[in-house]
């Protein structure tokens, strides 16, 4: 069973509607992002599962327990949930021992001592459960935080944002980190963020929202490369959109030259597409005889980011060959694979 199972959830403000017909199930120890710009609905939706915003439809379960419901509404210290803040929500005026012993009292003072030397541990904040929350850093608080919810075993743990106000270069490092604590204490987790390259990389599965509603599930290589709509493929990165024309049902033909899916292709031999290619999912070559030009080049160290002029269209494309240079003709190809087409 699913740690969390959200069926047809809707909920609004003062009559607006904000979150419409989600359904979403998290797997026991998966790390799962909310992902989406401003306001698309990510928090409120994080709110009514942990109890602070009614949904005005539809149901969300965790484990077999039901939290939320038109018509019920569990308390939120009863849902077994832990949630991470942005700004920590450390208590000022405990250490950071007392911190993580907070939601301990049901144990013997000797077992919360060790309770807290573990979660010290885990954290890696070991010698520093003296201190108090203003003697440290972003980062370290965030650490706290982390193991002030751990230290009860919630069956799900909530993050909001946690990582925006973390120094840029400490982010990736702690981010990490934290993501290695979740799967060694294989913790189920919902993560809200609006930054595709945070939800690449401290998730194992993304739902990502565009008002009020989710758009499309699945790992970060799904929606990467098999977007459903142009939103998805927008939203996580650059992409061509290469006028195409169905030639067989595994072929199509572009600018490109004939182009091969390595699957059936589902698509209307009348109508008229743009195949969809990420700028690494095109192959460059050296060639007098090309039609293709470089246009313009950036160098990134491990690779070249060029624009390619053929005929009237600008194609990018990324790749490992560093020494064309501007001016250079080029061939282009594409390996067979999964083609994404969207109608024009
Ligand atoms: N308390 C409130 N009263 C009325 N409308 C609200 C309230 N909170 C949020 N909204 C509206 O609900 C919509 C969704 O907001 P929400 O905070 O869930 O978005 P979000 O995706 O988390 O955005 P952000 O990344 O900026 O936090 C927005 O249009 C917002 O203006």
């Amino acid at each position: 069973m699913a740690d969390l199972t959200i069926s047809q959830v809707s909920s609004s403000y003062q009559g607006k509607p904000v979150l419409q017909n989600l359904d979403l199930q998290v797997e026991a120890g998966e790390i799962l992002a909310l992902l989406g710009p401003s306001g698309c609905g990510k928090t409120t939706l994080l709110r009514a599962i942990s109890g602070l915003q009614p949904v005005s439809d539809g149901s969300i379960h965790v484990g077999s327990r039901l939290v939320s419901s038109a018509e019920y509404m569990m308390p939120s210290e009863h849902r077994g949930l832990g949630m991470i803040f942005q700004d920590y929500a450390l208590f000022p005026h405990l250490n950071v021992a007392q911190n993580i012993g907070f939601g301990l009292q049901a144990l013997s003072s000797q077992a919360r001592t060790k309770r807290i030397d573990e979660m010290l541990e885990l954290v890696k904040l070991n010698g520093l459960g003296e201190r108090y929350p203003h003697e440290l850093s972003g980062g370290q608080q965030q650490r706290v935080s982390i193991a002030r919810s751990l230290a009860y075993k919630p069956d799900v743990l909530l993050l909001d944002e946690p990582f925006s106000n973390i120094d840029a270069q400490v982010r990736g490092q702690l981010m990490a980190e934290i993501r290695a604590i979740l799967k060694q204490q294989q913790v189920t987790a919902i993560f809200v963020t609006h930054s595709k390259d945070e939800a690449f990389e401290f998730a194992d599965r993304l739902a990502l929202f565009k008002e009020g509603r989710i758009v499309q599930t699945g790992t970060p290589e799904q929606l990467y490369f098999n977007p459903k709509e142009l939103y998805v493929a927008e939203f996580l990165g650059e992409g061509n959109y290469i006028d195409a024309q169905v030639y067989s049902d595994n072929q199509v033909v572009t600018p490109l030259g004939l182009v091969t899916s390595s699957a059936k292709l589902d698509a209307d031999p009348k109508a008229s597409y743009r195949l969809f290619l990420r700028p690494q999912q095109i192959q460059l070559a050296a060639s007098d005889t090309g039609p293709a030009v470089i246009k313009e080049r950036r160098f990134l160290g491990n690779y070249c980011y060029y624009t390619v002029a053929l005929a009237e269209h600008q194609i990018q494309v990324r790749s490992q060959l560093t020494q064309l240079q501007l001016g250079q003709q080029v061939s282009l190809s594409t390996h067979a694979h999964p083609l994404v087409l969207f109608e024009q």
